[in-house]
C-alpha cells in the first residue's frame, strides 16, 4: 500500500531539529537548506563534520550545537530529522518526538517516520517531489536525474505566462478554470 499524502511545506516557517552530524546529518541539511535557505535549522551533535560547518558559515539560521541530544533540545521544534550512529539514540527521539506531537524522521528506520524526505527536481517555479515509498531512495535519485535531463528551461516561461493569464482572467472561479483548461489543453 502507498498512503504517503506528498505536501509541501514553507520550511522557513517552522523551525526544524536535525539530531547527527556526520554523513546522514550532512546529506538532510543540505537537502533541507538547498530547497529553503532561509530555514531556521539547529543541528546537535558532538561532533560535527567540517562541511556543516561550513555550511553554517553561509547561513546565518544555521545553528549547531556541540552536544549529545538531550531532551531540552526540542524546546520549540516543529519538526526533527534523526540520523544519529546510534540506534538507542534515534530511539530516544523518536519516542520524545511523539509524545510532544512533533513530526520526526529517522533517516535509517522508515517504521519510526512520520514524513521521508524526497528526491527533488526544480525547473523554476517548478518542483516535483519524488518518493518510492521507501523501497528504493537510489531508483528516486535516478528518477529525478533523467526528469532533470527532459524537462525544457523554457518550463519557467509557460509558468510566467499563465500566472500573467490567470491574474488577468474576469468572472468566478468556475469560469476561470474553464478557460485556464482550455488554453493548457496543448500541453497534454
Ligand atoms: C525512507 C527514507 C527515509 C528518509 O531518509 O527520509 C530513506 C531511507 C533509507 N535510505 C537509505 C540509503 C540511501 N539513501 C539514499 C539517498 C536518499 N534517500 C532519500 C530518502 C529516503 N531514504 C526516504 C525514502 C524516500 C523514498 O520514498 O524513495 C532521498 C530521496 C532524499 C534525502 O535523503 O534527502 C535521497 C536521494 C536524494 C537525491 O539524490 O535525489 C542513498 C543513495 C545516495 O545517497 O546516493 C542510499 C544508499 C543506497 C540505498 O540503500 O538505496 C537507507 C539504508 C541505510 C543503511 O543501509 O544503513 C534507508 C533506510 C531503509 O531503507 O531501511
Ligand atoms: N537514510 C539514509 O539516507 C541513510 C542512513 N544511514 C544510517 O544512518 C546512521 C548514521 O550514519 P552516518 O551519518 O554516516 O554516521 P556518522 O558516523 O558519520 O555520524 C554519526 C553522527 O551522530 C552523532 N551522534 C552520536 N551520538 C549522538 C548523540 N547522543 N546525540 C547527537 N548526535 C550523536 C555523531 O556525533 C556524528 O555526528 C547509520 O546508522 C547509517 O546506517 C546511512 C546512509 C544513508
Amino acid at each position: 500500500m502507498n498512503t504517503l499524502f506528498p505536501i509541501f511545506v514553507k520550511a522557513e516557517n517552522l523551525h526544524i531539529l536535525i539530531v547527527g552530524g556526520g554523513y546522514v546529518g550532512l546529506e538532510k541539511v543540505t537537502a533541507l537548506l538547498t530547497n529553503s535557505p532561509d530555514a531556521r535549522v539547529t543541528l546537535v551533535a558532538p561532533e560535527i563534520r567540517g562541511e556543516i560547518q561550513e555550511l553554517a558559515q553561509q547561513h546565518p539560521k544555521l545553528q549547531l550545537i556541540l552536544e549529545s541530544y538531550q531532551p531540552s533540545h526540542l524546546t520549540d521544534k516543529d519538526l526533527v530529522i534523526v540520523g544519529t550512529n546510534d540506534k538507542s539514540v534515534n530511539r530516544q527521539v523518536q519516542a520524545d518526538c511523539k509524545s510532544q506531537r512533533i513530526l520526526v524522521n529517522v533517516a535509517d528506520t522508515p517504521d519510526l517516520c512520520d514524513f521521508y524526505l524526497s528526491s527533488v527536481v526544480k525547473k523554476g517555479d517548478l518542483k516535483i517531489a519524488i518518493s518510492t515509498n521507501g523501497k528504493s531512495p537510489t531508483f528516486a535519485k535516478r528518477f529525478r536525474e533523467v526528469l532533470e535531463e527532459i524537462l525544457p528551461d523554457s518550463l519557467q516561461e509557460t509558468l510566467d505566462n499563465l500566472t500573467a493569464i490567470r491574474n488577468q482572467l474576469k468572472g468566478d472561479f468556475v469560469q476561470k478554470m474553464e478557460k485556464l483548461n482550455e488554453i493548457t489543453k496543448v500541453l497534454r
